[in-house]
């Protein structure tokens, strides 16, 4: 049963629509642009599921002003997007390219002048592939690598760009390309993980020194989080829900926001686990401007001694709706989630950085695509959003995952999140009903 109670968002709440780069841009060695670690792991056979790159993508690197076009006619207040840091240096630091510093420019002219807020994200997974190859995030260097590239930015695009963020997801990068090698370097090393997590802790840090040095707007960090749940009342499973909650939602938190990270992952990497100086944990406590929460789904866990850290593993809900993604539509989790991170990490300003489903959309159809499901999703995490603004939580804005269907990374093209569709036979772009009924969300400020 749907609430049909109509509720509206405070005033100057912002809306917006997300990508990133290696996702919809294509053309990823076009002017000058060097190879990012993406680009060299998606060309690895069967690194992704149907054999799909980000050579093309969305063409999002050509079709740019288009797709600018859709964001106005979707009525997008902002558009969070991330910069390809082996446009801007091809070998990842050192000499800049020209050509992609103004491909950058040209998109910020285009939304400044369409009204739309610029949200740019220095990282969102794709590290250039020269600096992979001196050992990437597992290099101490790295930090000071991200810096000297976030140090360019900041003042080559500074003045068009109010809202920046450092990094994407850190947590992804450790555990899907350092853990569990299925995304981009393809690692397995319980001992490269914690040092990667580290070091891209560190970068973030000097990211936002350099940013305090040269920078304009406010500046934060973007984190996936997931509630998680015990599958039975045993204390093996409540404790697999206890390390699983350090695992992924307060390693990252509690290092920027605490100083520290949870006993949880000394004790479930044992000997893997590194001894940290006290200088980089004083570092890491760089004070920034807001976090981005990345929220799609709860996880309900057991114990799992078998399996590497969190030495846990989900347990799919009888009766409840899944996401193509296999990932269940869990709303609730997304105001206990915020709760969460007001209560436990002092009220910081949040916005949700993304949200959204993959469900199996049907061909447009006489211009239109029917996605009830997707409507659905965002009209109920819309009420979770909303009700935890009345519970206080300090909620500035919400950007949709994805304005355009786009590469889902190992999963390639079969995973679509698009507000819009994309045809990639022709790159005709359609808007589905979710991105009508986004738009009608956006002119009333709320449901
Ligand atoms: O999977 C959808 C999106 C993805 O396309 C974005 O690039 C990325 O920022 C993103 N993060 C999540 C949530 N976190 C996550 C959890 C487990 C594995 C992979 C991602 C979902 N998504």
């Amino acid at each position: 049963m749907t609430d049909s109670s109509s509720i509206r968002f405070p005033d100057g709440f912002l809306w917006g629509a997300a990508t990133s780069a290696y996702q919809v841009e294509g053309s990823p060695l076009a002017d000058g642009a060097g190879p990012s670690n993406w680009h060299h792991f998606s060309h690895q056979p069967d690194a992704i599921a149907d054999g799909g790159t980000g050579d093309v993508a969305c063409d999002h690197y050509r079709r740019y002003e288009e797709d600018v076009a859709l964001m106005r006619q979707l009525g997008l207040q902002a558009y969070r997007f991330s910069v390809s840091w082996s446009r801007i240096l091809p070998e990842g630091r050192g000499r800049i390219n020209p050509a992609g510093l103004d491909f950058y420019r040209r998109l910020l002219d285009r939304l400044l002048e369409a009204g739309i807020q610029p949200c740019a994200t220095l990282f969102h997974w794709d590290l250039p592939q020269a600096l992979q190859e001196q050992g990437g995030w597992a290099n101490r260097d790295s930090a000071n690598w991200f810096a000297d590239y976030a140090h360019i930015l900041f003042r080559e695009l500074g003045d068009k760009v109010p809202l920046w963020a450092t990094l994407n997801e850190p947590w992804v990068v450790v555990n899907d390309g350092y853990m569990h090698g299925v995304h981009a370097p393809g690692h397995r090393s319980l001992d490269e993980a914690p040092w990667v997590a580290h070091n891209l802790l560190r970068a973030h840090a000097l990211g936002v020194q350099a940013f305090r040095a040269d920078g304009q707007g406010q500046i934060g960090l973007v984190v996936n989080l997931e509630p998680k749940y015990a599958a039975s009342v045993g204390p093996d499973d409540a404790a697999a829900m206890s390390r699983a909650h350090a695992y992924m939602n307060r390693w990252f938190l509690d290092g920027v926001m605490l100083g520290s990270y949870p006993d949880e992952l000394a004790e479930m990497f044992g000997q893997h686990w590194p001894r940290f100086d006290l200088a980089d944990m004083a570092l890491l406590l760089e004070p920034f401007d807001f976090l981005g929460i990345n929220y799609y789904t709860r996880s309900v866990n057991r114990d799992a001694p078998q399996n590497p850290p969190p030495h846990a593993e989900s347990v799919r809900q009888e009766g409840a709706e899944y996401t193509e993604m296999g990932w269940e539509v869990f709303p609730e989790g997304l105001t206990r989630t915020l709760q969460w991170v007001k209560q436990r990490y002092g009220d910081p300003p949040i916005y949700i950085t993304e949200n959204g489903a993959a469900f199996a959309d049907p061909p447009a159809h006489n211009g239109r695509v029917a996605d009830p499901r997707r409507v659905e999703y965002l009209r109920g995490h819309l009420r979770a959003a909303h009700e935890a603004i009345r519970l206080g939580v300090n909620l500035k804005g919400y950007f949709a995952w994805s304005l355009l269907d786009n590469f889902e990374w190992s999963l390639g093209y079969a995973k679509t999140f698009g507000l819009v569709q994309v045809d990639f036979s022709s790159q005709r772009r359609t808007i589905k009903d979710s991105g009508y009924f986004y738009r009608d969300v956006i002119a009333r400020n709320g449901l």
